[in-house]
């Protein structure tokens, strides 16, 4: 099992430093969710974990070595990445869109093999999408158009599965089964997740470890109990609210009050 971890990191856009030395280790096996306000920095830090986007110091490692000295195609069969807004052409059909998940796999005459095959019908049973394979992207609901993408990563087969925003746009009942497909992945699988995510319980209901970046810093990281807390919440997004339980299960909830000014 491959590990990733990051030290001293920082990044600069247009000569203006936007994360401030980030000391982070991906925790193998588990969900980590990134979670902070608008701008705070989560993308930037997930791509470049992810390989994307090039540090202006310090490093991301993969198994010691720095993860910008491998290929692209090397780092490609340890993750995959679903950015916020993934585009493909409307008129591929869920299967094609997910064939590309085999691509950094694939020999070098590009033709699949029953291996690609034998991949790509499980990327499409585990996010159950078997029943649509043939439907074209454009013919498909928002909540199958997700799934179609995490099926197109799950193609890929790595072991680390990074995901920024995955149930933005969609419905309650949508965000739910995407949240309990990657749960599965987690616990079923064993696939480390790392997704960047908006709604506080999303994180609490599936992460086992949330870390909250404020202006391009870590503010705190730590289990749901630690950071389901009423002032963690309100220093994280600015948001006055109350911590209430589950009554199911008694896992911690948050619910939003009012915004601070403090
Ligand atoms: N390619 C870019 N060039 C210049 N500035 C950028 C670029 N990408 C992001 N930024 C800036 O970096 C900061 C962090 O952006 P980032 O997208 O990482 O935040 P975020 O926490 O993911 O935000 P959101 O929750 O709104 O998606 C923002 O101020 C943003 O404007």
């Amino acid at each position: 099992m491959s590990e990733i971890y990051c030290e001293n990191l920082c990044i600069t856009y247009s000569q203006k430093e936007i994360l401030h030395n980030l000391n982070i280790k991906i925790r193998k096996n588990k969900i980590t969710a990134l979670v902070g306000s608008n701008g705070s920095g989560k993308s930037t830090l997930l791509k470049t974990i992810a390989r994307i986007v090039m540090p202006s110091s310090g490093s991301v490692y993969l198994d010691g070595k720095s993860i910008h000295r491998y290929s692209s195609q090397e780092v490609a069969k340890i993750l995959a990445i679903l950015p916020q807004s993934p585009e493909a052409p409307q008129e591929f059909t869920v299967e094609r869109l997910v064939q590309y998940g085999r691509f950094p796999r694939q020999s070098f005459f590009g033709s699949l093999s029953p291996k690609d095959y034998k991949a790509i019908d499980w990327a499409l049973e585990v996010t159950d999408m078997q029943d649509l394979r043939k439907k074209r992207l454009s013919d498909l609901s928002g909540g199958q158009k997700q799934r179609a993408w995490i099926a197109m990563a799950l193609a890929q087969e790595g072991e680390y599965l990074f995901l920024d925003e995955p149930t933005t746009y969609l419905d309650m009942r949508h965000q739910i089964e995407v949240l309990n497909i990657l749960e599965n992945l987690n616990r079923t699988q064993k696939k480390t997740i790392v997704m960047v995510v908006h709604d506080i319980n999303h994180a609490a209901k599936i992460a086992d470890h949330i870390i909250a970046i404020k202006n391009g810093r870590i503010l705190t990281e730590g289990n749901t109990k630690q950071i389901l807390d009423e002032k963690i919440i309100e220093d994280i997004f600015g948001v006055k609210g109350l911590i209430i339980s589950n009554r199911i299960d008694n896992t911690p909830l948050f619910f939003p009050l009012e915004v601070s000014y403090v």
